[in-house]
Formats: structure tokens, C-alpha cells, sequence
């Protein structure tokens, strides 16, 4: 075989491989957390030599292989964050690495930046105690991207839910900014999950109408306290054998909830200033918490407090479950459904089949979010 046929082969093989195994063994095993199990699994295949695993995993090898090296020592791990070259990888017992990408496959992806990517679930070859190269990443679902320049950039990858982290007080509960989580939740195919915590400090019963206009729009809703522990076992039960990425501002408990869903974790808590009532980011940099029912949280500051980037100002009455119904039934194909006549969303808010709170929810988002940056 000649040099110069050899990347048209590995895409082949490449291609075919993916569409086979991927969303099969590979990818289900890691979201059960069982990667150990599967190791062992395929340890003993390969002795027997017999059966689908095998042969499929063949053609993996020799892509490998193909790519200028065997894959028997490679590690699973995980990809906490990405710089520059470099990437930080934890594998499955939880070591971290720092991990540079082989060539081959930068070279496969359109734009550099997107080779790997925050939440990639790669397999490295350890070349130290803390040093690795990746040599290959699965394919991805769940992917939380934004586009600049006409450029998809993807911020984490193989997301399962979004947990969009609120506090009933301290700092007080603020919808718009639920409201522009769950939009992109929606925008990003990722299911979101609503989480209010610190009810400790308020009567459950004042949540009661907020918690229900977000439950009727079918959004799985969690009230919760870090503090007495209500609600901390749902969640935990929740999360096992999930991918999920934290959204919410600062001080809202996060940290605290992890702390308590995962006793042990110990992960820095802050204060939140009487000033402002705003917390301070304790936590600055992107961190991956493996948890121990399997699974895995994703904290990254660049997500927390995201701003709706690529939504436009015509997509977001679409975005919005109550109003989807009515957006194509209006008169004009670009209506924005504000000021218009004859508007199909406005019509049916007027006669109560949509929520008033949802629509001014909606005005709210156009106007303080996305026309305002038009303008
Ligand atoms: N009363 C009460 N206080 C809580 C609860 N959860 C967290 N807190 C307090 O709220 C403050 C902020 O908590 P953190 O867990 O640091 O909040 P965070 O969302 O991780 O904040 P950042 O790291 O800044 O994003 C701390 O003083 C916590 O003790 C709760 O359920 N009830
Ligand atoms: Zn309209």
C-alpha cells in the first residue's frame, strides 16, 4: 500500500467503524460508568478470539495501528479542558494528564480548534505519570456550542443534562435568567433540568406559581436545600450514570449541592456578599467531578453564566415550548410577535391559551438579550 492512499483508507475505516460500534458498546459503557468492566470484557475476547467485539475492535487496531501505533495500551479518559495544544485528561481511575493530539487527527477535523473539545471522551497513551497523546475520540452527542464567525465552537461535548441551578433567596430567583438557560437547553437538543435551591430560606409555598409555569412546560423541576438536604437524594439519584453540565450564577449553591450529593467531594464554598447579593466565583476554572454512581459533572465558568450567543431574535418564540405552536400561524414568516398586527402568539396570549408571565418572559428576552445587541 502506498503512503499517499493511506488517510482516504483510515477515513474508510474510520467511517465505518463509527457508524458500527459507537453508539453501541463503546458509548453506552462509558455513560454506565463501566469502563473497567468493558476493559475486562474485551481483554477476554481478544484471548477467545471470537465474537462481534472483537472484530469490530480489529478494525479499530488497525486504524490504529494505520495511524502510526497499537492501541492496546490505551487509556480511557475524559477531556476536563482544552489549551492552546494541549489538553488536560482525566482517566477512569481519575488521574490527570496532560495531553498533546496527535496530528492525524487535527488534521481530520475542518477547523483546528474543534479536534477535541471539553467533554470529549478520548482514548490516550500515557507517556508519563502525567503526560499523553490522544489517539482517538468518540463520536459526540450532547454538544453545548456557540458560533462566532460563522464558526461552530464547541464549549463541552456528550452532554446529557443541563442543570440549571437557581436559589429561592440569596441570591433571589431570577427567571429571565432561567428562561435564557432553558432557551439554549433547547437550542443545544440537551435536556434541561431546573434545580431551586436553598428553599430552607423561604416557604416552599412562594416557589409554588414559578415552579408550576416551568413544570406545565414539561421541564423536570427540583427544589432543593445544600443546607437541610431536602431534595439532595433525588438528585443524586438523578445524575448516576449522566453527563451533566452546571448552569446558574454565581452563589446560587452549586458547589454546596455537589458537596452534598457526593459526600467527600469538598469542594470550595463561598460567601455570598451582603452588598450585592451576589456570590463571588469561588470556582474560576473548568472542572469535571466523576461521581461515584458513574457519570460525571461538568463545571466550566465559560457555561455557568452563558448569554444567549447564537440564538436570534426570530428563533426564540420557536425555542419556547408554549409559544412553538402558534409562531408558524402568523402573518408574517419573520414576525417577531411584539408590535405586529394580526399576530397569531399575541392573539393567543390575549385570549389566554398562552401564559401572560411566559410571554412577558419572552418580550423580556427579546428585548434586554437580543435586540439590544442588534441595535
Ligand atoms: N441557606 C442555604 N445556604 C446555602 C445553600 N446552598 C448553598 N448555600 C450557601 O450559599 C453560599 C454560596 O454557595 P456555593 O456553593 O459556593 O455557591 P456556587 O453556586 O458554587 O458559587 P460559585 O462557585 O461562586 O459559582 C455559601 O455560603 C453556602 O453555604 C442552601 O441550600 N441553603
Ligand atoms: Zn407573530
Amino acid at each position: 500500500m502506498s503512503k499517499k492512499k493511506r488517510p482516504k483508507q483510515r477515513a474508510e475505516f474510520r467511517k465505518n467503524y463509527q457508524g458500527r460500534v459507537r453508539t453501541g458498546d463503546l458509548t453506552r459503557d462509558f455513560h454506565d460508568g463501566k469502563s473497567d468492566q468493558l476493559a475486562d470484557v474485551r481483554k477476554s475476547e481478544r484471548v477467545s478470539g471470537k465474537g462481534e467485539l472483537t472484530r469490530k475492535r480489529t478494525v479499530a487496531e488497525d486504524e490504529s495501528v494505520n495511524a502510526g501505533a497499537g492501541n492496546e495500551n490505551l487509556l480511557y479518559g475524559r477531556v476536563i479542558s482544552v489549551h492552546g495544544l494541549k489538553c488536560r485528561v482525566l482517566d477512569d481511575q481519575g488521574n490527570a494528564f496532560e495531553c498533546a493530539i496527535r496530528q492525524v487527527l487535527k488534521s481530520m477535523s475542518i477547523d483546528g480548534r474543534t479536534a477535541v473539545v471539553a467533554g470529549d471522551r478520548v482514548r490516550f497513551r500515557a507517556e508519563s505519570s502525567i503526560d499523553g497523546m490522544i489517539e482517538q475520540v468518540e463520536p459526540r452527542h450532547g454538544i453545548i456550542s456557540r458560533t462566532s464567525r460563522g464558526q461552530q465552537h464547541i464549549l463541552v461535548a456528550n452532554v446529557d443534562y443541563l442543570l440549571i441551578i437557581a436559589s429561592a433567596a440569596s441570591p433571589e430567583i431570577k427567571p429571565v435568567l432561567i428562561d435564557r438557560f432553558l432557551l439554549t437547553a433547547a437550542q443545544c437538543n440537551v435536556q434541561p433540568i431546573l434545580v431551586v435551591n436553598k428553599v430552607d430560606l423561604i416557604e416552599p409555598v412562594l416557589l409554588q406559581q414559578l415552579i408550576g409555569v416551568y413544570a406545565s412546560l414539561g421541564t423536570r423541576v427540583l427544589m432543593t436545600s445544600a443546607e437541610t438536604g431536602v431534595g439532595v437524594d433525588y438528585l443524586r439519584h438523578l445524575l448516576a450514570g449522566k453527563q451533566t453540565v452546571l448552569a446558574g450564577q454565581s452563589g446560587v449553591g452549586k458547589s454546596s449541592l455537589l458537596n452534598e450529593v457526593q459526600p467527600g467531594l469538598g469542594l470550595a464554598v463561598g460567601r455570598v456578599s451582603d452588598d450585592n447579593d451576589k456570590g463571588r466565583h469561588t470556582t474560576t476554572a473548568s472542572r469535571l467531578i466523576p461521581l461515584d454512581a458513574g457519570g460525571a459533572v461538568f463545571d466550566t465558568p465559560g457555561i455557568r453564566q452563558f448569554k444567549l450567543w447564537d440564538i436570534s431574535a426570530s428563533e426564540v418564540a420557536g425555542l419556547m415550548p408554549d409559544l412553538r405552536p402558534y409562531v408558524s400561524a402568523c402573518r408574517y414568516p419573520d414576525c417577531l410577535h411584539l408590535s405586529e398586527d394580526d399576530c397569531a402568539v399575541k392573539n393567543a396570549v390575549a385570549d389566554g391559551r398562552v401564559d401572560a408571565r411566559r410571554y412577558d418572559a419572552y418580550c423580556h428576552l427579546l428585548e434586554n438579550d437580543l435586540l439590544l445587541d442588534s441595535i
